[in-house]
């Protein structure tokens, strides 16, 4: 099995970690196959699972752990033998109940700060099962700790703030239930109106606080990205909120100024997994917003509820249908599921019923709420209010989330017709392309950067330091306007070789030589934390003048420009394209799709969901098989863990 590992390794398979933690607990002591079940759960940390789901991986072995993985050689799959036929050949784990009892016996497994540790089906790294202790345990007292409102009170600001409606709305219920306990999810799709809700929730919180001090109220997102795009959100909002004065004024009252990121909130310690900001040195807050929370894993939630007084609120808004983080954890899908029927228990919708204008619809009973402990904290929105759910970019986005596939084949062969012939889907397009290369690619690449171009060969209006800085902040807006996403990083469809396309269509020759030119998008693809980066911001090369050298232009959070030089940059990749992982966060005006020519696992509805919903106004999909978005939608990404576990 070791032996096995090695190859895996030398072949790309897996990670040199997942193979060294193996070795190491053979040094402790571990028998060859509880460390091999180690490495396995290594492997599947990799892939964004928390733990190993010993049922799923006898359930299904290739397909619970993804190897042999998509990219393998032709040769590796000649020397490496697969996870069944090694488990197989092996008594002690050939099968499941054998494995679990190899693993119970073994000196590395549920002992006192062993390495491993084994619940029920699931095999952890003690490091991940922690993290999910904690938060279980965390959100537990937060939810219990039911917080006495006065219900006339809230019912009036809630009339005053939302006004009467005929339907129920749950942008008033979201508010209403967030009063009751320490703890809530606002979830939905784009433009559904979390942000709305969440400044009335807020400034709700405000007008019935017990305190005499405004609550400290704190706002962060995963990426620098997300948190421009929340406080850009947020103070829109409170504009909004001007027709209410009075409750503006409260609200703005305990707002800490700008969103940050998660890491800029608990205060990143260099070259360490801690924060500045952890249980004996809590945050100074009473209520913490975090938006996408989506992207948000394990690893940080964890010290985020550690580094939260116990008397704060943590309010977690995201859509539970986009992508899970990059990193272990799938935390909002887990908390979330179920949460399109409600599963709401008769005593909170009797509640509800007291602070709302109008009844909790029936089938949001469920007299076996206890099932869902979190549901009684969620609010679901359906309705986006940016984009009808039957025109366009909302009905492709509904189509794929509900997996509906009748229609979705209908639009991939006819989209020309349909967009021809009904206005409504005028901005959703396929382009059908079995080369990479194609002309019309070409063309919509070319098209859609154009205004980019233009303003890179226009120049500043003046050479004074303002004057470039605003031409550095045209361009870095522009960027936002056109936008290829591609599913995968590798091949001819991948977001590498797209990035090489483009380079080579916009700027020629000259660019393969000289890897930075003006011009070039890049993207930060790591933490700098001496630079001040995060992993996702979003820059361009730059010329300031005639003679100078190249400089790269980001835009800080306060939106102002700061200017780096290329050579302390140094995890970076071109922009033009960007994968659909990356991409999460962001919005553009155009978002174009890249689907590649061959099926793989990552290919899934979540992952088209995602893409699909970073379009604002424009949305183009490029395939050459469109029998591989209706296979892709139909695959869901499940990640294991035992957050909702009793
Ligand atoms: N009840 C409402 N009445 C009037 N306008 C609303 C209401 N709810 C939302 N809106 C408006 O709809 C738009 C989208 O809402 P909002 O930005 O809050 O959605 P969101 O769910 O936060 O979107 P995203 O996920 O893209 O950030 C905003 O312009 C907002 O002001």
């Amino acid at each position: 099995m070791m032996h096995a590992l090695q190859l895996w390794y030398q072949h790309g398979w897996i990670r040199a970690i997942d193979v060294s933690l193996a070795e190491q607990l053979q040094q402790l002591g571990a028998s060859e196959s509880a460390a091999f079940m180690a490495a396995l759960t290594s492997v599947q940390l990799g892939h964004g699972h928390p733990c190993l789901d010993l049922n799923s991986l006898y359930h299904n072995f290739e397909r619970s752990l993804n190897l042999p993985p998509e990219h393998a050689t032709a040769d590796s799959l000649q020397v490496c033998q697969a996870p069944k036929a090694l488990l197989e050949a092996d008594a002690s784990v050939s099968t499941l109940d054998n494995c679990l009892s190899q693993l119970q016996q073994s000196a590395v497994v549920n002992q006192p700060n062993s390495p491993l540790v084994l619940q029920g089906t699931r095999l952890y790294l003690r490091r991940y099962y922690d993290y999910e202790q904690r938060i279980k345990a965390d959100l537990k007292r937060r939810m219990v700790a039911q917080v006495p409102v006065d219900t006339e009170r809230l019912r009036r600001v809630l009339d005053a703030l939302f006004g009467q409606t005929e339907r129920i709305s749950w942008q008033r219920t979201a508010c209403a239930m967030a009063m009751r306990s320490r703890f809530t999810i606002v979830t939905g799709g784009p433009g559904t109106g979390k942000t709305y809700t969440v400044v009335r929730l807020l400034a709700t919180l405000q007008k019935l606080r017990t305190q005499a001090a405004p609550l400290r109220i704190r706002l962060a997102a995963p990426t620098g990205k997300a948190a421009a795009r929340m406080s850009e959100s947020i103070s829109a909002e409170l504009g909004n909120l001007d027709a209410i004065k009075e409750v503006a004024d409260v609200l703005a009252e305990g707002l800490a100024s700008d969103a940050v990121t998660l890491h800029r909130l608990l205060g990143t310690v260099p070259h360490s997994r801690r924060f500045r900001h952890n249980a004996s040195n809590p945050l100074h807050a009473d209520v913490l917003i975090i938006d996408e929370a989506s992207m948000v894993d394990i690893g940080m939630l964890a010290a985020v509820v550690a580094a939260l007084p116990a008397h704060a609120r943590l309010i977690l808004l995201g859509d539970k249908d986009q992508l899970a983080s990059v990193e272990a954890g799938a935390i909002l899908g887990q908390l979330c599921e179920g949460a399109e029927q409600g599963h709401y228990a008769p005593e909170l919708i009797e509640w509800l019923n007291k602070t709302s204008a109008n009844l909790m619809p029936d089938h949001t009973l469920d007299a076996d709420a206890e099932r869902w402990p979190y549901l009684q904290h969620t609010t679901m929105f359906h309705e986006s209010r940016r984009f009808d759910a039957e025109k366009g970019i909302g009905k492709l986005a509904y189509e794929v989330n509900q997996q509906r596939i009748e229609w979705l084949q209908q639009w991939l062969r006819d989209s020309q017709l349909m967009a021809a012939t009904h206005p409504e889907f005028d901005n959703i397009h396929v382009l059908q392309s079995s080369h990479a290369d194609d002309a019309n690619i070409k063309r919509l690449v070319l098209d859609g950067y154009a205004p980019l171009q233009q303003l890179l060969s226009k120049g500043p209006n003046d050479n004074s330091e303002q004057g470039v800085n605003e031409w550095a902040k045209a361009i870095l807006a522009q960027l936002g306007e056109f936008q290829l996403l591609t599913a995968v990083r590798e091949g001819n469809w991948g977001m590498h070789a797209f990035n090489q396309r483009v380079t080579y269509w916009l700027h020629g020759d000259q660019s393969q030589q000289h890897g930075w030119f003006s011009g070039r998008p890049v993207m930060v693809t790591h933490n700098d934390y001496h630079l001040n980066l995060r992993n996702g911001d979003i820059g361009v090369v730059l010329q300031r003048a005639e003679g100078e050298p190249l400089r790269v232009a980001f835009l800080n959070p306060q939106g102002d420009v700061r200017w780096v030089l290329p050579s302390r940059l140094t995890q970076i990749d071109t922009a033009y394209a960007m994968t659909i992982h990356k991409s999460q966060g962001s919005e553009f005006n155009h978002t174009v799709m890249v689907m590649p020519q061959t099926d793989a696992p990552i290919l899934t509805k979540e992952l088209l969901y995602t893409g699909i919903t970073r379009a604002k106004s424009n949305f183009t999909l490029i395939c050459s098989q469109p029998q591989l978005v209706i296979k892709a939608v139909q695959r869901r990404v499940k990640r294991n863990g035992g957050l909702t576990d009793a």
